[in-house]
């Protein structure tokens, strides 16, 4: 088997210091840690056995574990029971051929090379007597004042490149290191001091984990039956694989004759063909993330936990294929059995409603039915599940994200989309799923750009026109409309090139007659009033609007903030009335009674149906406008930059002008582009590309809305 060694944890007692090496090393492998290098100079040959024996049962297979220098202290400890999988040697220890002897062909052999000579003498070896190389210092440690001159990262990429062996870069390696040395050709990250050091080892080593994943393209395996006609099965997690930037494997459980009209043939090869297909790969390639899906029978599912027992890959997403759409039990008792016990090597399991009631022992018959047992299962396995709420009836169709051990309950509202193009959604979404958690998404983020990605796949799997029945969803959708790879944007980057694409618009509302008349008090009484007329009217509906926000919102915060925003809303309407839309203010009731505008109704229309649509992350760019262009403008009157109506006793505007300049609201506004900007950057491109034509299109409409007070038949 490769090993995995994206992240080497090197142990040394003195920087472990009161939380001890064995308390260092569980946390550090809970973070993420894939192999354990027990380094201690100082101990006996007896000491180090027993230490191996602690930490062989607090790393319980979780990662690698060998040990520095001691060859006999690891043949010991293994006698006596420890699962010590090898040693790491340097060029004045014991002789690796003397460790492979010794310790047998499965076991993991290091040597450290750190120069040209070093790497001629691997080359000298027989093929097979060293698994990897340490190679470094990247640059100087104090952790090992004897250490050889610093490579840097050019110097690591130069050596590096001349070998087939895994290399890990190890001395004086930090965090912002990641990325040059992954792309220099590092297997691996070996540090000592970053995690043994580190106040949180278990935040440390996740931190370094996402800043590896995220560097890299993930190599996810599927291991799924085959649907020929390409919608479900291995070939859509192939699909899905590419879709989200990952490197797909498969290994078939079963092959299937059908369509997407249905099933109509299936033939399970033996499993330990499944095993010989499996070892295949692991023999050779590492395996970032696993995806799981359909499982024939037990033999098949016992295959695969054996396989894993092994392998251990740092993230499996297990889709537990048991229930048809009919409602027929597809896996017999023996193999409904296998399964559960399958799930606990599982970290996300993605079952539908169905499934999601046979594996938690109750029925199901509403979306609070579904959440209890998630959270039933979650705590039974061990692992998140993602409910999905696909087969509730109506048009309300959320999805949920449950992970008792972790402390992790996230809803993601959803409205249903209608198409028949549905098969093989759940096959795409846990392969999605396994790939966006390989690149170092974290798991609410992940889920929530999966089933971005998979609401645009559904709306766009028309044009695909594939077969009679229930057709494909179009996994590429995305990638086509754009050109290029889906990848995430930073939510800062959107931020600003958002704001940049109101620069016209901005720029036209400035030289406005109502906003220039406005500033300088030059402005009339009757369009000012038709303005607050409107205003009242628009922000009553807006209102609306924003509780539709607050509805589908996926998180209390995001629910609580449009919620009180919708109030805010109300409440400005309201004093509208109290303060300027009076008879004293020589407003008659006609005003009072107006109809909407045709620039308000246009902007109502826009609003509403984008809410109707009932896509939180397009909405919430809808009623950004509102906020942003509003606070904009308000700070720069404020701040005079259209002459200064503050200082002026006579300016008839100057106590309304004065409300645009709230500090309360300024704050509102940035929270409402911190929301938008932050779904913008985890959504699929095309969804992001219509949130941002609903950005733009309101935007459009302040400006149309500003400019009517002059537009329309206010002089009349
Ligand atoms: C992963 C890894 N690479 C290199 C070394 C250094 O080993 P060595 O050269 O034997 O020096 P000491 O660690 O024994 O001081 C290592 N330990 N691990
Ligand atoms: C054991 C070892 N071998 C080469 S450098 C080194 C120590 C690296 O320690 P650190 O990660 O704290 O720089
Ligand atoms: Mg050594």
């Amino acid at each position: 088997m490769i090993a995995d060694l994206s992240l080497y944890l090197v142990t040394d007692p003195d920087l472990c210091g009161e939380r001890g090496v064995v308390e260092t090393v569980r946390q550090a492998v809970d973070g993420g840690v894939r192999i354990v290098q027990l380094r201690d100079k100082t101990a006996t040959d007896a000491e180090t056995t027993a230490q191996l024996l602690e930490l062989s049962r607090v790393i319980d297979g979780r990662a690698l574990l060998v040990v520095n220098d001691r060859l006999d202290a690891a043949l010991a400890a293994r006698k006596q029971g420890a699962r010590v999988d090898g040693v790491h040697l340097g060029q004045g220890d014991a002789s690796v051929l003397r460790a492979r002897e010794a310790l047998g062909p499965e076991a993991l052999i290091g040597l450290t090379a750190n120069n040209a000579d070093h790497f001629e003498a691997v080359r000298a070896l027989p093929p097979g007597t060293v698994d990897y190389l340490g190679v470094g210092v990247i640059r100087p440690t104090t952790t090992k004042p004897d250490h050889p001159p610093a490579l840097g990262v050019e110097g690591f990429r130069a050596l590096v490149e001349a070998t087939a062996l895994p290399c890990v870069a190890i001395g004086g390696v930090a965090i912002d290191d990641t990325e040059r040395l992954r792309d220099a050709g590092a297997a691996g990250l070996a540090v000592v001091s970053a995690l043994c050091a580190a106040a949180d080892p278990t935040a440390t080593a996740e931190a370094f984990v996402r800043r590896w994943r995220a560097a890299g393209t993930p190599r996810v395996l599927s291991i799924a039956g085959s649907d020929p006609s390409g919608g479900a099965g291995i070939q859509a997690d192939l699909k899905s694989i590419a879709a989200h930037g990952g490197y797909g494997m498969a290994a078939l459980t079963a092959l299937t004759a059908q369509n997407t009209t249905g099933v109509s043939g299936l033939h399970v090869p033996l499993a330990a063909f499944l095993r010989q297909q499996l070892d295949a790969i692991s023999d050779d390639i590492v395996v970032d993330a696993v995806k799981i899906g359909m499982l024939a029978n037990a033999d098949v599912i016992r295959t695969v936990a054996e396989w894993l027992d092994v392998v251990r890959p740092p993230i499996v997403v297990l889709d537990p294929v048991m229930v048809a759409t009919s409602g027929d039990r597809l896996l017999d008792q023996d193999a409904e059995a296998a399964l559960r016990e399958l799930l606990r090597r599982a970290h996300v399991v993605t079952p539908n409603l169905e499934e999601l009631a046979v594996l938690a022992g109750r029925s199901i018959s509403g979306w609070a039915d579904a959440l209890a047992a998630a959270e039933e299962l979650s705590a039974m396995i061990g692992a998140a599940v993602l409910v999905k709420g696909g087969h509730l009836d109506g048009d309300d169709v959320p999805d949920a994200l449950v992970d008792v051990a972790r402390g992790v309950r996230r809803e993601f509202p959803g409205t249903r989309i209608r198409t028949a193009n549905t098969h093989g959604t759940g096959c795409s979404l846990s392969s999605a799923l396994a790939t966006r958690l390989a690149r170092g998404e974290t798991p609410v983020d992940a889920v929530a750009s999966t089933r971005s990605w998979l609401r645009e796949s559904l709306r766009e799997s028309e044009g695909l026109q594939v077969g009679r029945g229930h057709g494909p969803i179009n996994h590429f959708a995305g990638l086509w409309a754009r050109g290029g790879v889906e990848t995430n944007r930073a939510p800062e980057e959107i931020r600003a090139e958002w704001w940049q694409r109101t620069a016209a618009v901005r720029a036209s509302i400035d030289e406005l007659p109502f906003i220039r008349g406005l500033a300088d008090g030059t402005l009339a009484r009757d369009p000012f009033l038709f303005y607050l007329a409107q205003d009242a009217l628009y922000l009553r509906e807006y209102a609306r609007v924003l509780a539709e926000a607050s509805r589908l919102a996926p998180t209390p915060r995001e629910q609580a903030f449009w919620a009180h925003s919708a109030e805010g809303a109300i409440i400005g309407e309201l004093e509208l009335h109290a303060s300027w839309l009076t008879p004293d203010e020589g407003v008659d009731a006609s005003t009072f009674a107006a109809s909407p505008a045709p620039a308000t109704v246009a902007y109502l229309d826009h609003l509403r149906s984008v809410a109707f649509g009932g896509d939180y992350a397009e909405l919430i760019a809808a009623v950004l406008p509102c906020f942003w262009l509003y606070t904009d403008l308000g700070r720069r009157l404020h701040a005079g930059e259209f002459g200064d109506y503050a200082r002026d006793p006579r300016h008839p505007y100057a106590t309304w002008l004065a409300t645009y300049a709230d500090p309360a609201f300024e704050d509102a506004t940035d929270q409402a582009i911190t929301l938008v900007a932050d779904a913008a950057a985890i959504a699929a491109p095309t969804a992001r590309d219509r949130m941002l034509r609903a950005f733009e299109v309101s935007s459009a409409h302040e400006l149309a809305f500003f400019a009517a007070p002059f537009a329309s038949a206010v002089s009349a």
